[in-house]
């Protein structure tokens, strides 16, 4: 099946800035992709750039294999899209701005936005301006889904909404992945993303780090903790993302780690003790974001700061 999204070798700037630096992916049917980074890193230029509304410099986008220069018109029609900040007409009531939508879609549209809205307890007589910030997120979900797009992409959707809002926003993201459509979600959630993402993608300051499937990036990477009885570090095997040194006390993240190598590092003349564990994906993401070179790069004088301890969930 082909992707519903590729990009391949995308460049963008902002007159000196560069915002996506040779950027390259694809995103398969029926995942949740997520695009993780900080602040500035071009997630929001990326999704941009997919939905037609600004150019690549260089490269090629297609999103349900059209063009994304050429037919951005198409794509807009056919893909839901709930921006970072929604603009919605305040002085509509929910069921008004569902008729006026209803008018850019086929039927049954306006049916449909009924029942997301009953489904997510929107009252249909509320008027925008008298609603809660969860509830105006509520109506641009549904107002998204309700052409049943093949693609949906979200632009920072859980920001600013309550934990129960937050959990029914990404309980509807599995299920619209469940149903064989594909999300695609931008954020600096880790923890949210974490729970319901298929795939990966870590961008920092416009180029990506990393792009994979959770399983695999939680599988192929350990968190070793090294005891020593003298004042040198281990010796690794293995590719270091990042490591911080507490005493005699060693940890790192690592990447492809073996049995082989586990026990080799045991058999080290100074080594007390190995322990090791899977890290949670914000610990990932922050190995990433300290690192110095592209993936699979021993970053240790970047990564000395890394401490775990602060970025459990
Ligand atoms: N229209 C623009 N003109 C100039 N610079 C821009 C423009 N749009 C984005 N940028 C710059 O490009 C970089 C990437 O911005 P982008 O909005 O894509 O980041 P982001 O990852 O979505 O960040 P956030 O999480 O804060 O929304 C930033 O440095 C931003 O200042």
């Amino acid at each position: 099946m082909n992707p519903v999204i590729e990009i391949s070798r995308v460049t963008k700037r902002f007159g000196s800035h560069t915002a996506l630096s040779d950027v390259s992916l694809t995103v398969p049917t029926g995942t949740v992709f997520a695009l993780l980074g900080e602040n500035g890193a071009g997630k929001t230029t990326t999704i941009k750039l997919l939905l037609g509304l600004e150019e690549a410099d260089c490269g090629s986008l297609r999103v349900l294999g059209l063009d994304c220069r050429r037919e951005a018109e198409e794509i807009r029609r056919r893909v839901g899209y709930v921006p970072e900040q929604p603009a919605l007409y305040d002085w509509m009531t929910a069921s008004e701005i569902g008729w006026f939508t209803a008018g850019f879609y086929p039927e049954p549209y306006e049916q449909e936005y009924r029942k997301l809205l009953e489904r997510f307890r929107v009252p249909l007589g509320r008027k925008i301006s008298q609603m809660s910030k969860g509830m105006r997120a509520k109506v641009s979900l549904s107002l998204s889904l309700a052409h049943q797009p093949e693609l949906l992409i979200l632009d920072e959707p859980t920001s600013g909404l309550d934990t129960l809002v937050r959990r029914e926003f990404l309980e509807s993201m599995v299920d619209i992945a469940a149903a064989g459509r594909t999300v695609l979600l931008s954020s600096h959630q880790i923890g949210e993303v974490e729970r319901v993402a298929d795939i990966v993608a870590i961008v920092r300051e416009g180029e990506l780090l990393v792009v994979e499937s959770l399983d695999t990036l939680k599988c192929q990477i350990r968190e070793l903790t090294i005891t020593m009885s003298g004042s040198r570090p281990p010796e690794l095997p293995c590719d270091t993302l990042s490591r911080r040194q507490r005493g005699r006390q060693w940890q790192f993240l690592v990447r492809t780690l073996q049995n082989t190598d586990f026990d080799d590092l045991s058999k080290q003349p100074e080594v007390v003790a190995v322990e090791t564990r899977t890290p949670s994906l914000e610990e990932i993401f922050v190995a990433y974001m300290q690192s110095d070179k592209r993936e699979g790069s021993n970053v240790e004088e970047e990564s000395r700061n890394y401490d775990p301890a602060e970025v459990q969930p």
